[in-house]
């Protein structure tokens, strides 16, 4: 049978590490080089979008025009859902077409700081599922990668998330967001509270919602959860740990529910048990969806 979407991941794989690059020279300059540092004045500026610890730069934004338009040359017909792009006023919607969804720098905080985690994310989806999913951690200059049906792999080789079935025996994921909000804060640490006092081993977060879905992918962290996310943090690391052998549910109920890509909320984990136990300690709030129109 045609692998009809494999040139289209051969070519997202080739356009994640040329914009890895493009991150890597930026970020590693900003821990060694004081004089470049400064001559690079205006590549540091950083810009806020939804609140002032929102940030974005130049370079997010370059390294998602270099991936779209590389892409266009090659697959004129096929839409894009870029962060940088929805936060210029493109709209925020996902069809049944070929999509490419594109986080162009997750962990921009981490970037701007140099805290040594960054990813480019690159999900493609068609009728609404994803399709094949590449997360390119570029300081670690590791290469994720995974099509559905066909399993989830690090540099190639294979990967499987952790067997451990004991919440209590496990490390547990998650970030704080950007919303700085009491009220939503208030959530986001009983949350918190809650799973830590399970108790489980340890929390920690990489500071990027698709390297936490790596770590749950190659079996480090036995799960990841987090509120307030967007379908670009998301996309491609949901294949990533499904296709390692994990699960993937919103945090509605008591079983979760289903993914929803837009729906900003998440629990990706090694199993359906500690995934379950997650969204049973944790406070479901829900953020506007990314395909609400007025939403910003
Ligand atoms: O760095 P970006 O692409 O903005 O993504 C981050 C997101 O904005 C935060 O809310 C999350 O906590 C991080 O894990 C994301 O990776
Ligand atoms: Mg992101
Ligand atoms: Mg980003």
């Amino acid at each position: 049978m045609v692998d009809v979407w494999q040139t289209a991941m051969d070519h997202a794989v080739g356009a994640a590490r040329r914009a890895g690059q493009v991150c890597c020279s930026g970020a590693l300059i900003r821990c060694v080089d004081q004089v470049v540092r400064e001559a690079l004045q205006d590549d540091r500026k950083v810009m806020t979008k939804s609140s002032s610890v929102d940030l974005v730069t130049q370079t997010d934004q370059k390294v998602e025009q270099l991936i779209i338009q590389s892409v266009k040359e090659k697959f004129p017909t096929h839409r894009f859902i870029g962060e940088e792009s929805v936060a210029a006023g493109e709209s925020c919607v996902l069809t049944d077409a070929p999509t490419w969804i594109i986080d162009p720098i997750d962990g921009t905080t981490n970037f701007v700081h140099a805290f040594p985690f960054v990813a480019v994310s690159i999900g493609f989806s068609v009728n609404k599922q994803v399709e094949f999913g590449v997360v390119f951690s570029c300081l670690e200059d590791k290469m994720f990668t995974a099509r559905r049906g066909k399993g989830a792999f690090c540099d190639g080789e294979p990967l499987q998330v952790s067997d451990q079935e004991d919440i209590k025996q496990s490390i547990i994921a998650t970030e704080f967001g950007s919303s700085r909000d009491p009220e939503a804060v208030d959530r986001i640490f009983s949350s918190l509270r809650n799973v830590l006092c399970i108790p489980v081993h340890g929390v920690r977060g990489a500071g990027t919602a698709a390297i936490n879905m790596c770590l749950v992918a190659s079996g480090c962290v036995e799960a990841y959860y987090e509120i307030g996310i967007h379908v670009w943090d998301i996309a491609a690391g949901s294949l990533i740990v499904s296709e390692a052998g994990g699960v993937l549910m919103d945090v509605d109920g008591k079983d979760g529910g289903p993914l929803d890509l837009m729906s900003r909320r998440i629990v990706a984990a090694n199993s359906r048990t500690i995934a379950e136990r997650i969204v049973r300690e944790i406070d479901a709030f829900g953020p506007p969806r990314d395909d609400e129109p007025l939403r910003r």
